[in-house]
């Protein structure tokens, strides 16, 4: 479904910077960072343990907030709402995967979906049938009336999907949502992933470890020193999607970025010193 594109995008990042600061240290995660998702792109973000992914996905669902800078969806700057204009924001426009997918164990497959219907007080009828059609996009129309722990590992993922997707959010987030599947079931969850984004146009935008995975993605991009950059230097794919002087960056060696990452944790295992330190 991506293509470059001139329209509006569906968020635009802008000098997007993201501290945190523990113990007295101050810890620069994400710094500057530039980016632009159209509606219908499929984005894989990489780049080693520490580098700041699930930081930058918190922030795309606005779990979290940048400590400076803009985040435009559909031209609105979603972090001038009020915390309950934020959640409504969440309700509405994110789906969210994790890699554990929280579903509610004495719960069936379809009431777990339907959930979030039953919550907004949709009809009952009204919410299963929506449940229904989406069990069935994610392959499970045979599994409706199991229980999570009557489901496979994969199976359970296509559950949190299609539940993430009850509400028809215009971005599903996916944090590592083959974390925890062996390379097979997670290329299935995948290839999930992208059918849905064909056949509903809902924007997807996956962390992953796995360049496997990733490759299966048509925008690839990684977190680097902080920034966006693109997996593959020169990928034309990116361009108005990040700026162009960084369009032939490569990225550093993901060992060197990994061993700065792992020095800054302390033996608490939290991060005490910048892996991008701030000067
Ligand atoms: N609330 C917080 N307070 C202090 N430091 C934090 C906080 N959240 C994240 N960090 C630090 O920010 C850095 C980036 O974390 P993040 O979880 O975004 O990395 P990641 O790239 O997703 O890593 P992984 O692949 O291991 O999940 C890490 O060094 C982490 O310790």
């Amino acid at each position: 479904m991506t293509e470059t594109t001139t329209t509006t995008p569906l968020i635009e990042l802008k000098g997007i910077h993201r501290r945190f600061e523990h113990r007295g240290q101050q810890l620069d995660v994400l710094r500057d960072l530039n980016f632009r998702i159209f509606a219908g792109d499929q984005v894989a973000i990489m780049g080693p343990s520490g580098a700041g992914k699930s930081t930058l996905l918190q922030l795309l669902g606005t779990l979290d907030a940048p400590t400076s800078g803009t985040m435009l969806f559909d031209g609105e700057d979603v972090f001038a709402r009020s915390s309950s204009g934020l959640a409504r924001f969440r309700n509405e426009q994110v789906g969210f995967v994790f890699q554990f997918h929280h579903l509610l164990p004495e719960f069936t497959a379809l009431e777990n979906v339907m959930m979030p219907g039953l919550i907004g007080r949709m009809r009952k009828g009204e919410a299963e049938a929506r449940a229904m059609e989406l069990l069935e996009k994610v392959g499970l129309k045979d599994r409706v009336q199991h229980q999570p722990g009557e489901l496979s590992g994969g199976e359970q993922q296509r559950v949190a999907i299609a539940r993430a997707l009850f509400k028809k959010p215009r971005l599903l987030l996916a944090d590592e949502p083959t974390g925890n599947l062996d390379l097979k079931t997670g290329a299935g969850i995948h290839a999930v992933l992208r059918e849905l984004n064909e056949s509903t146009g809902v924007t997807v935008v996956v962390v992953t470890h796995d360049p496997n995975l990733a490759e299966t993605m048509p925008i690839r991009v990684l977190v680097d020193q902080g920034q966006l950059i693109p997996q593959i230097p020169g990928d034309d794919r990116l361009k108005g999607r990040v700026s162009d002087d960084l369009i032939d960056q490569a990225p550093r060696d993901p060992r060197q970025v990994a061993a700065v990452a792992d020095a800054s944790v302390g033996a608490d295992g939290v991060a005490s010193s910048a892996p991008t330190p701030h000067a």
